[in-house]
């Protein structure tokens, strides 16, 4: 696993004990709508970066299904994290719970099975004729296309997370976050968004306050947490770029 830490996965593996035991307290999955009382509760408890990376490690299955459960768990995870920053990152924070709770109220509906993992629901959706493939008209929010969109922001938080591992101690985060956004995201957004995008980044703190943000310790224990991780961020993104192109969907509208 490139760039294990000095702590190893050691913290990997016993959040995820934890969590098998139900020892630790996760946020209830599933449960309808449960995102904007979880959104709004958000501010209540303190972000740890901890959570956010052991759900994406939980995302791929031993066939190498990406599992949509954790996938959205990380998500919202990351939200929480973005409501942390202030009120100036709401307009993102915003678009990614609509999508977020567009994929949970297919898990909660009568075609929950079909959306356990990216495969069967891209399987299930192209089989029915429920997505949208030239433009947008009969499934406008189908999961295929939804997903994309976390998707695309994966990419762009995997090259993030690994320049704010990689950046100097008195590296900006505001740059490290529109180099990587302006190397990936942007290329999906009118100019509006990007110029919205491009403000709020400025409000962010310089690189270790914001590792430090990240409630997991030292900026040096976060640095070293980020590179048990983001294998695993990068694999989940990985399976699902070669599904997608597979299917011809890395352009949904
Ligand atoms: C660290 C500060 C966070 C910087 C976030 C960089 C990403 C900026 C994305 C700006 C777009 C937000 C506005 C939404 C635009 C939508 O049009 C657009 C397309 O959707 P549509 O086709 O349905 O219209 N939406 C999207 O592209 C999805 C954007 C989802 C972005 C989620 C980003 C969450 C970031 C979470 C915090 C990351 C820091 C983690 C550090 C431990």
């Amino acid at each position: 696993m490139a760039g294990a830490g000095a702590s190893g996965v050691d913290w990997l593996r016993r959040e995820r004990a934890g969590q098998q035991s139900g020892k630790r307290k996760q946020p209830a999955e599933g449960s309808r709508g449960s995102l904007q009382r979880f959104n709004m509760a958000a501010g209540a408890e303190t972000f740890s970066l901890r959570e956010v990376l052991v759900a994406f490690t939980a995302c791929v299955s031993e066939q190498r299904e990406v599992r949509v459960d954790p996938y959205l768990a990380g998500w919202k995870g990351l939200v929480r994290f973005l409501n942390c920053l202030g009120t100036i990152f709401s307009f993102i924070s915003k678009d990614a719970v609509t999508k977020i709770e567009i994929i949970e109220n297919y898990r909660n509906s009568d075609q929950r099975e079909k959306y356990l993992t990216v495969q069967s629901m891209v399987e299930y959706e192209l089989a029915n004729g429920l997505v949208d493939l030239q433009q947008r008209s009969k499934h406008p929010n189908s999961g295929c296309r939804t997903f994309l969109r976390l998707h695309r922001a994966l990419h762009w938080l995997q090259m993030f997370l690994e320049g704010l591992r990689t950046g100097e101690d008195n590296s900006k985060t505001s740059v490290i976050c529109s180099e990587t956004y302006n190397a990936s995201l942007a290329n999906y957004h009118p100019w509006i968004i990007r110029k919205a995008a491009g403000v709020a980044f400025c409000a962010l703190p310089t690189r270790n306050t914001f590792l430090e943000t990240m409630n997991v310790g030292t900026a040096e224990e976060a640095v070293a947490m980020l590179g048990d991780a983001l294998p695993y961020i990068c694999e989940v993104y990985k399976i699902t770029e070669e599904l997608y192109a597979q299917h011809k969907l890395l352009d949904l509208p």
